[in-house]
């Protein structure tokens, strides 16, 4: 492995919650890979049993120091050998789990969806802001390589002339039948749904491939959206974004009751076409520009080249999460308290989506009612 000339940002992990997702963490961010950007250390686990806490790291990081573990979320919050708290819970315990990693002063990755509700969200940024401690949305995705490479094609280079339509779907077969009433995915106390679990994804394709821009300078959207419920969990969300300034629209989807096309999204444009794929919509590894025969005219008659006009892949480590991670470490490197990738406001303009699409399509949470705490 290639050492940096420059002594790499080191953070210390502790880890809540020894589940799925902070097992892939754990094990990407521990990887040996090239062009590092970060050094990490996982400093420090906290599940419901010390039982649990050492399997998981004989099961995922066996050869790294033995991290502190413990068999409450508190004793990581009062490690001192904790720098920086990755959430990795049901949706419904990320709110309370962030308030108190900030309170003990810790910085915080949350896992996606980052709340329950917009208000929620605020709460947790405002505590956030008071304490002077950084947090991030654990959206992974607009890390990737990927993201910043389409965006060029699609903003600076316009190959596929003025942006009309983006076609993104993600679906996960969760047989939702044979899983038992404690399980996340079906548990509305915990946060259950298609929308919150997945369709976040459609929606982020949707908002990063419409508008050039993110956040507080984002362009202003409408959205007509639609829900299929099972005991009031939300097994499939349509949405309809428009952008009423240019008249852009997204269609966007998920279920939890069918997988996906591997060719997850396709963005329209006057001049052409951009298709997206990979193993999952979270996940993308190839995207190619097709154009139109007649592009220099402008006009789409449907016939498009054999070939596309440009095509890139990208290898993975891992699962792909020490990106955000490798992000979170500089940040707080330059003194930064929070991500221009996934800034709050985008988080929050996600949060107030998430709201709106659940107000219309009728899957609701305890939350929903609830005023700050
Ligand atoms: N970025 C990505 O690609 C992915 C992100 N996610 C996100 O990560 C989060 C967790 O998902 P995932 O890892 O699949 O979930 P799991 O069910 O696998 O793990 C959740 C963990 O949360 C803890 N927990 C605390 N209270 C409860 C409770 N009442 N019921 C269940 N678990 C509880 C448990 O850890 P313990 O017993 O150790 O305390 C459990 O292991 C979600 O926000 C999800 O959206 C999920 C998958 C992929
Ligand atoms: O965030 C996610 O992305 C990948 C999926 O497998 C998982 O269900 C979801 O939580």
């Amino acid at each position: 492995m290639a050492e940096s000339q420059f002594p790499l940002p080191t953070i210390r992990w502790g880890i809540i919650g020894a589940g799925a997702i902070s097992a892939a963490f754990v094990k990407d961010i521990t990887l040996p890979r090239e062009h590092a950007q970060a050094r990490h250390i996982v400093s420090a686990i906290g599940t419901s049993s010390l039982e649990k806490a050492k399997s998981f790291v004989q099961d995922n990081i066996p050869s790294v120091p033995t991290p502190h573990i413990y068999s409450s979320y508190e004793g990581v919050l009062q490690d001192v050998t904790v720098d920086v708290v990755y959430i990795g819970t049901p949706h419904a315990f990320h709110k309370k789990n962030c308030l108190d990693a900030i309170a003990a002063g810790k910085h915080v990755l949350c896992e996606k969806a980052f709340a329950i509700t917009a208000r929620e969200a605020e709460e947790v940024f405002a505590a956030a802001t008071a304490k002077n401690v950084y947090v991030m949305e654990a959206m992974w995705t607009r890390f990737h390589p990927l993201v910043q490479d389409l965006r060029k094609v699609l903003f600076t280079d316009k190959l596929i002339g003025d942006i009309r339509r983006t076609f993104c779907d993600f679906g996960q077969d969760h047989k939702l039948a044979s899983l038992g009433p404690e399980s996340r995915l079906k548990n509305l106390d915990l946060g259950a749904g298609s929308l919150l679990n997945i369709g976040i994804y459609s929606l982020t394709w949707g908002l990063l491939t419409l508008d050039e821009r993110i956040g507080m300078e984002a362009s202003h959207t409408e959205i007509l959206a639609n829900q299929s419920l099972v005991d009031g969990v939300d097994v499939a969300t349509a949405i309809l974004l428009r952008y009423p300034a240019t008249g852009r629209q997204g269609i966007l989807t998920s279920t939890s009751e069918f997988k996906n096309d591997d060719a997850f999204c396709r963005i329209e444009g006057t001049e052409g076409y951009v298709l997206l794929s990979g193993p999952y919509t979270s996940s993308p590894r190839n995207f190619s520009v097709w154009r139109n025969r007649s592009a220099s005219n402008s006009s789409f008659d449907g016939l498009q080249q054999s070939e596309p006009v440009f095509q890139k892949g990208y290898d993975d480590v891992g699962f792909g999460l020490y990106r955000e991670a490798d992000a979170v470490a500089l940040d707080l490197a330059a003194g930064r308290r929070e991500n221009k990738i996934m800034p709050h406001a985008e988080t929050l303009r996600i949060m107030r989506m998430l709201d709106e699409i659940r107000r219309q399509g009728g899957a609701s949470f305890p939350q929903d009612g609830e005023s700050s705490s």
